[in-house]
């Protein structure tokens, strides 16, 4: 589905005083959002809607968005990446499941960067003085076990050793589900505004009824220039900083998340190669700091080469070894034999690109999808990659830790 009423459609950004905290500006539940330690991009209203599925999606996107960017016209004298035309965006983790991915022009963008801000509007966008709805906290919070029980998960890691060790399969990602109900419609700003406080590490988005704070960046692009923040190997922390620093030590030493994190960069520097030039991959993994887990992370950095959108990029990377596994095609069908879960947009691409190419994408992690027809539910995930040296317990272990976000900012 596409609607795409913008014939000459006027395109304006204009430069604006500080807003203050972005997510405290969007009007009403359904937002969209994108934003890291104060910057990024709140969103609202829609000009022009794409809704895709199937293993075309990426690139129906990417052509939807080239004609739009065709369509319109475009002044915007501010001239950063994320000013102009923005679109924010969400994709299915796979091929086949019929799950819907969405890109959105919205009416109104609000967007903040290095001390400047900037508001852009398509059209005559009257939402654009829209007076923000008061958020109210979630009430009554409930849990259920969703699609994968906790021993029903336990059974698929530890059937997952048993592959890896009599197969050519070297690495799966396995994912679980937990159901939360509330008994009020939930207001993902509530959610937002939680999670970009207490994760300013993370990036946090709202689109279409995904809600998270990931801190798996899968790619930037801006100015040439190609960043992705590739994470795998993880170990939960305590709580206690001493005990945590020593933690963190033994992390960087586990030759099992040492091994998990390696497929992962290798996955992302393999795709990338084709795409650009003069790429830095650190040899040694840092020790990424969350309040709830700590990761084993690589920045990788280089030349873009080619004229690939970040949308395009994203297709390219997309799914990671992070969140797929390796080789990648036994990967994805041990995840079809084993997993039990519908992923829908959990484990996909989230963010937004320009009109210039640039944007950025997450792997939308450390999330909840609200169910669209019944807004008090919410399915929240967390996946853990598995190789020959996981224990399921473990893994059950960390999966619980990586739902701690979520449950966080739903306050129970
Ligand atoms: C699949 C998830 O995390 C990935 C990202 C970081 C560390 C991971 C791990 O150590 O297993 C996972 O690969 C998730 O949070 O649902």
């Amino acid at each position: 589905m596409s609607t795409l009423p913008l014939t000459a459609t006027l395109v304006r950004t204009r430069a604006v005083p500080d807003p203050g905290p972005l997510v405290g500006r969007l009007p009403g539940a359904g937002g969209l959002a994108w934003v890291r330690r104060g910057d990024g991009l709140v969103a609202w209203g829609e000009a022009a809607r794409l809704e895709v599925s199937g293993p075309d999606r990426f690139a129906e996107a990417a052509r939807w968005w080239r004609e739009v960017c065709a369509t319109i016209l475009v002044d915007d004298p501010v001239g950063l990446p994320g000013t102009g035309a923005v679109a924010l965006g969400s994709f299915a983790f796979g091929d086949d499941d019929g799950t819907r991915s969405v890109l959105v022009l919205p009416r109104v963008v609000l967007g903040r960067r290095g001390g400047r801000a900037w508001l852009t509007t398509v059209g005559d966008a009257p939402e654009a003085d829209a007076v923000p709805e008061p958020v109210a906290a979630p009430v009554g919070v409930v849990y259920g076990e969703g699609a994968v029980s906790p021993v029903r998960y336990e059974e698929a890691v530890a059937e997952a050793v048993r592959l890896i060790a009599a197969s050519p399969l070297e690495k799966v990602v396995l994912a679980r589900d937990l159901l939360a109900v509330a008994e009020q419609p939930v207001d993902p700003r509530w959610l937002l505004g939680r999670l970009a406080t207490r994760y300013p590490a993370c990036w946090t988005f709202a689109v279409d009824g995904l809600v998270g704070a990931t801190p798996e960046l899968l790619v930037r692009l801006e100015r040439g220039l190609v960043t992705s923040r590739v994470l795998a190997g993880t170990i939960r922390r305590t709580g206690d900083d001493d005990r945590d620093l020593v933690l963190a030590a033994s992390l960087a030493r586990s030759s099992k998340d040492l091994e998990e994190h390696e497929y992962a960069v290798r996955s992302v520097a393999d795709a990338l190669a084709p795409h650009c030039t003069g790429m830095n991959v650190p040899e040694t993994p840092f020790v990424l700091h969350l309040p709830n887990v700590m990761h084993l992370a690589t920045d990788v950095a280089a030349v873009a080469a080619d004229r690939s959108s970040s949308l395009e990029l994203a297709a390219a990377l997309h799914p990671t070894a992070a969140v797929c596994g390796t080789p990648r095609d036994l990967a994805l069908a041990a995840i079809d034999r084993l997993e039990g879960l519908d992923r829908g947009r959990y484990a996909g691409p989230v963010g937004w690109v320009d009109a210039t190419g640039a944007g950025e994408w997450g792997i939308a992690l450390r999330s909840a999808a609200l169910d669209p027809d019944d807004p008090r539910r919410l399915t929240l995930y967390a996946g853990c990659g598995i190789v020959a040296g996981s224990d399921p317990e473990a893994e059950l272990a960390e999966s619980q830790a990586k739902l701690v976000p979520m449950r966080d900012a739903l306050g129970a």
